[in-house]
């Protein structure tokens, strides 16, 4: 399953934004549909189920389907410890390590109230600049890289020129635990004009920096968009940053939550929701609610904890959905389920990608695809398109 870390200072809402990302879950099949431990859990990203287009009823097997909407599984890990200065040693480690290797992009949640200063302590709205926890977070990681490859720097370029070894390889060596591939090195070798073996720490840092925009894509979440003193912060944000996505985790949560006692009806990434009966109401409840309509909903259009995952996915990792089925008339698997799997593929994928990803066995014994909706084979070079429904013919 696709891993999505999610991180940002103390009190900024990370568990806000964690908890109603991943709270309203129904078991289904093969996944346990609740906290894997204590800082994992999967969440969904949403696209439209072809099951309304073609008129047919889905039995999905690895994923969900809520009215014609398909939610498919990713999973969230919660990466604490990342203050100012947590390179120096005060907060990242092996924990951190692991979390960095797993995950394929991050979700940074930055308060974009200005309530928490740069370390997070509470302090009067407004009174810190949020933009300036934008940039920490990659210099943080970036820092942290830099020391992992600084310590045996000399020593792999005399390795390097001795051995005539490629010096990307080396490079990806020391950097494997982190789950970074050699591609990535090359491309971001191309941003730096010097020789490897000339690099000053400068060079070294810029190149990590920009390897690290490539990696681990980061989408930042402009929480705590509900209040006031947001409004200004989140479109500096906007102006100075391409990926930023005004959020209220806290609303979110308070109408997953209503949905849940069954006081509205509410999905999430919605833009409004619909009062079941105002008599099971308090005014409170009331008064609360209107608030979320009017400062966050009619505002910036959803609470943002829905848009915020689907970017991550769609926008910065270049994913598309494709429906794999064994049987191109009936659209099912062997055991008859309709349009069982969502697979999340990469952009750019061709059918035999696809099989890879479906089973190894599939890859291997691949001969052609078909496309389900026309019943036509497709040629192996076809770029899959997200909804499309394919079916992978084996030797
Ligand atoms: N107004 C507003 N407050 C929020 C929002 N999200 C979280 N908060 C509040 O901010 C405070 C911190 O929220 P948490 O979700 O615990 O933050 P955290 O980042 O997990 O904090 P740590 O566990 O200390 O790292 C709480 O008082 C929340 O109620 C939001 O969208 N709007």
């Amino acid at each position: 399953m696709l891993q999505i870390g999610v991180t940002g200072k103390p009190n900024v809402g990370k568990s806000s934004f964690f908890n109603s990302a991943t709270l309203s879950q129904v078991e289904v099949a093969s996944y346990p549909f609740t906290t894997i431990d204590a800082n994992k859990a999967v969440a969904y990203v949403t696209t439209k189920c072809p099951c309304t287009e073609l008129k047919i009823t889905c039995n999905p097997q690895n994923s969900k389907c809520v009215d014609g909407t398909r939610m498919i599984p990713v999973e969230l890990i919660d990466v604490a410890g990342l203050v100012p200065g947590a390179h120096e040693g005060r907060g990242l480690g092996n924990k951190f390590l692991d979390d960095l290797r797993q995950s394929g992009a991050f979700i940074h949640i930055i308060d974009a109230s200005g309530s928490t200063d740069e370390e997070g302590r509470p302090v009067d709205a407004g009174s810190h600049d949020p933009l300036e926890d934008v940039d920490f977070l990659e210099h943080e990681i970036t820092m942290w890289l830099f020391g992992i490859l600084k310590k045996n720097w000399s020593r792999l370029i005399r390795k390097a020129q001795a051995e005539k070894v490629d010096f990307a390889r080396i490079i990806h060596d020391q950097l494997s635990g982190i789950g970074i591939s050699l591609e990535d090195i090359l491309e971001a070798k191309r941003s730096i004009p010097t020789e490897y073996h000339a690099w000053e720490d400068e060079d070294m840092q810029e190149f990590l920096a920009v390897l690290l925009r490539i990696a681990k894509p980061m989408l930042i979440v402009a929480n705590k968009a509900d209040l006031p003193t947001a409004e200004e912060n989140v479109k500096r944000l906007q102006e100075k940053y391409e990926n930023v996505i005004p959020a209220s985790a806290e609303s979110e949560l308070a109408l997953v939550k209503a949905a849940e006692a069954g006081l509205i009806n509410y999905t999430s990434g919605d833009s409004d929701f619909e009062i079941v009966d105002p008599e099971k109401l308090s005014d409170a409840q009331k008064k609360a609610l209107n608030y979320i309509k009017e400062h966050v909903l009619n505002k910036y259009g959803s609470t943002g904890v829905q848009e915020a995952l689907n970017t991550v996915i769609f926008d910065l990792l270049k994913m598309i959905v494709v429906f794999p089925v064994e049987d191109e008339h009936k659209m099912c698997d062997g055991k008859g389920n309709v349009l069982p799997d969502a697979i999340l593929i990469r952009t750019g994928s061709k059918p035999r990608d696809l099989a890879y990803v479906i089973h190894t066995d599939i890859g291997e014994s691949f001969m052609h695809a078909m496309d389900a909706r026309s019943c036509m084979r497709v040629s192996s070079d076809y770029e899959l398109k997200s909804g499309d429904i394919i079916s992978i013919i084996c030797r």
